[in-house]
């Protein structure tokens, strides 16, 4: 597929899918699976073989259908309008922008977006996103593939301030925080208060207590929301940018 030239007027068309985004996210309360969509297209990437990644690729039933994908069609249908309306912006940039607004409009930090990624019609195979039933090791060993780090772990699992889980989705339920549409650090703060009724903790949440390293991030950012914010941000752009050189 081609990459898509970032003249003025693809800014132009940037800027104007920016504001439709923010209104379908008002109007819809979606951003939680925007968030996820975003993070799910971008989270297939491979440093090692270089593929994968924010491509847009997951709009293919053959990688929306993946188990860990579940749900996801949702966010893939709401963006559909969006698409017809602004054809010239890929899908791997919409999806990312999405992702980037639905933080922004909850309340997050500003992520910096630079558009320009192609889309791609390789579907990577299921298997290269997190396992929830997993620890440590396991984060790291799937993180550490994308080319992230400790602190991106850390930093980009606070994303579960937004929304919740779902029994036909994922087998787990209900939110992580008391507010799910709204962007702060209290996923941090409720991991380090213990189980609470009604509150999520995924086994991979509560894995990163038992390691200094990531736990030492969890208090940090429990502590200091201005300091999540800033890691936050950095970590989602470089999410956003797996494998992709801004133009
Ligand atoms: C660290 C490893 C991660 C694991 C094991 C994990 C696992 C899960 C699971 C099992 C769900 C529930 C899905 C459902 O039932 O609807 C979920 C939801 C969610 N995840 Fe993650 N996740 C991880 C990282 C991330 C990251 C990096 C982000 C974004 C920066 C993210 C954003 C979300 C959001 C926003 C939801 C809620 C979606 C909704 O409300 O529909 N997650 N995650
Ligand atoms: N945010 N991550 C997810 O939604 C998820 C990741 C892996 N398996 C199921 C769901």
């Amino acid at each position: 597929m081609a990459t898509p030239v970032v003249n003025a007027e693809y800014l132009k068309e940037i800027d104007k899918a920016r504001r439709d985004l923010r209104a379908l996210i008002a109007s819809k309360n979606c951003a939680p699976i925007m968030l996820r969509l975003a993070w799910h297209d971008a989270g297939t990437y491979d440093v090692n073989t270089k593929t994968g990644g924010p491509n847009g690729s997951i709009r293919f039933e053959e990688e929306y259908s993946h188990g860990s994908n579940a749900g996801l069609k949702i966010a893939i249908d709401l963006l559909e309008p969006i698409k017809a309306k602004h054809p010239k912006i890929t899908y791997a940039d919409l999806y990312q922008l999405a992702g980037v607004v639905a933080v922004e409009v909850t309340g997050g930090p500003t992520v910096d977006f630079a558009p320009g990624r192609r889309d791609s019609s390789v579907c990577p195979r299921e298997g290269r996103l997190p396992d929830a039933k997993q620890g440590n090791q396991h984060l790291r060993d799937v993180f550490y593939r994308m080319g992230l780090s400790d602190k991106d772990i850390v930093a980009l699992s606070g994303g579960h301030t937004l929304g919740r889980a779902h029994p036909e989705r994922s087998g787990f339920e209900g939110p992580w925080t008391k507010e799910p549409l709204k962007f702060d650090n209290s996923y941090f703060v409720e991991l380090l208060k213990g189980e609470a009724e009604g509150l999520l903790k995924l086994p991979t949440d509560k894995a990163m207590l038992d390691d200094p390293k990531f736990r030492h991030y969890v208090e940090l950012y429990a502590k200091d929301e201005d300091l999540f914010f800033k890691d936050y941000a950095e970590s989602h752009k470089k999410l956003s940018e797996l494998g992709f050189t801004p133009p």
